[in-house]
């Protein structure tokens, strides 16, 4: 680690970007061709890339956090589009595998009245997926000690198989030790297990060896149904944890202490729902990086997804972030005892 990466905080986000392919604004009328339907579902198109944990990067990037981001890319002129929209919003893209041959996955989000989201993905030969299995894997794992924070998610285990995962997380233990904190979101996307047990195994494990836990019931009911919220909490032994509850509210438990976080009320639409947990996520990190509790924390988080979700698409424009604030120094890392 040079002088420069002790200086700051940094976070490496480990997942997959995929080509995002999103309603334009009145596509459904001006690109739909005679004889179609608007239940045909067609309609323009606009392109875009995210995948949560890069969502997360880049809000993390935005918030002046210095974010690598672990993936493997084809190398195709889209996997080319990727990495040069990620050094545009400064997110380091060193970790970054190319694969010859190989392509980034896509997928695409529909919308209803309320901007809740639909995903539909198609990922299964993503490069992203070989991440854990290639020449690179061991440098690329062995440098996670070299940052603060470790940042992924249930989509990140759910790409690889279980020997991947099982490397992933052993190397996370590995830089732990040395003072690497491990944050991990439950973001879970049923079709990428390949059944509630494997993801049941995968998300204990993880939150087995996690210092800060991202979660909502709506993710954990999806596992574990009909559980109250005190035994959806009991499930997770990290010391510090943010469960987001539907209203939306935030319950925090933290050593020495719970808290609720009651997000503001909207005065804007909200348009589409997607990225709302990854920029809370990035929030929260951001914030506590920068020396904030995380009754503060949770409330930058709420804060960022309030705005988020009033954009279509993963990522809103630039101009539409907040107004940069001044932080205080990042504490300082410790080793795990
Ligand atoms: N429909 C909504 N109305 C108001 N705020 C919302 C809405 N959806 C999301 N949010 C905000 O985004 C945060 C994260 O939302 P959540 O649904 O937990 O994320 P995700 O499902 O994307 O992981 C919420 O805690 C809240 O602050
Ligand atoms: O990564 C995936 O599988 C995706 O579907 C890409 C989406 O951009 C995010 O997953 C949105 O994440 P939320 O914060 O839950 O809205």
């Amino acid at each position: 680690m040079n002088s420069l990466d002790l200086m700051m905080a940094s976070v490496a986000c480990i997942g997959e970007c995929m080509v995002e392919l999103r309603q334009a604004q009145g596509g459904h009328s001006a690109g739909q061709s005679a004889g179609q339907s608007a239940g045909q579902g067609g309609g323009l198109y606009s392109r875009g890339f995210g995948g949560d944990t890069l969502n997360t990067a880049v809000y993390l990037a935005r918030l002046e956090v210095k974010v690598d981001y672990f993936t493997a890319l084809g190398d195709d002129a889209l996997s080319d589009e990727m990495i040069a929209a990620w050094n545009a919003e400064s997110i380091g893209t060193r970790r970054v595998v190319r694969l010859p041959g190989k392509l980034p996955g896509l997928y695409m989000i529909q919308t209803d009245a309320k901007g809740e989201r639909q995903f539909f993905h198609w990922r299964d030969s993503a490069a992203a997926r070989q991440l854990m299995s290639l020449p690179e894997t061991d440098e690329l794992l062995n440098s996670l000690m070299s940052y603060d924070i470790v940042y992924l998610s249930a989509i990140t285990l759910s790409i690889y198989d279980a020997p991947g995962r099982e490397r992933l997380l052993a190397a996370i233990k590995r830089a732990r030790l040395l003072g690497t904190r491990f944050v991990f979101d439950t973001n879970f996307r049923a079709r990428g297990w390949p059944d509630r047990d494997v993801a049941r195994e995968a998300f204990a494990a993880a939150f087995a060896t996690a210092d800060i836990v991202l979660t909502s019931t709506e993710d954990l009911l999806a596992l574990y149904p009909g559980e109250s919220r005190d035994q959806l909490m009991a499930r997770i032994p990290s010391p510090e944890l943010v469960f987001r509850l539907a209203e939306p509210v935030s319950l925090l438990r933290f050593p020495g202490g719970t808290s609720e976080v009651r997000a503001e009320p909207m005065t804007k639409p909200v348009v589409d729902t997607t990225a709302a947990g990854d920029s809370f996520a990035a929030a929260y990190i951001a914030a506590r990086l920068a020396g904030s509790e995380p009754v503060e924390a949770a409330q930058a988080g709420h804060r960022l997804a309030s705005l988020v979700i009033c954009y279509p698409g993963a990522i809103i424009p630039g101009y539409a972030m907040p107004p940069k604030k001044r932080h205080r120094p990042a504490a300082t890392r410790q080793a795990t005892k």
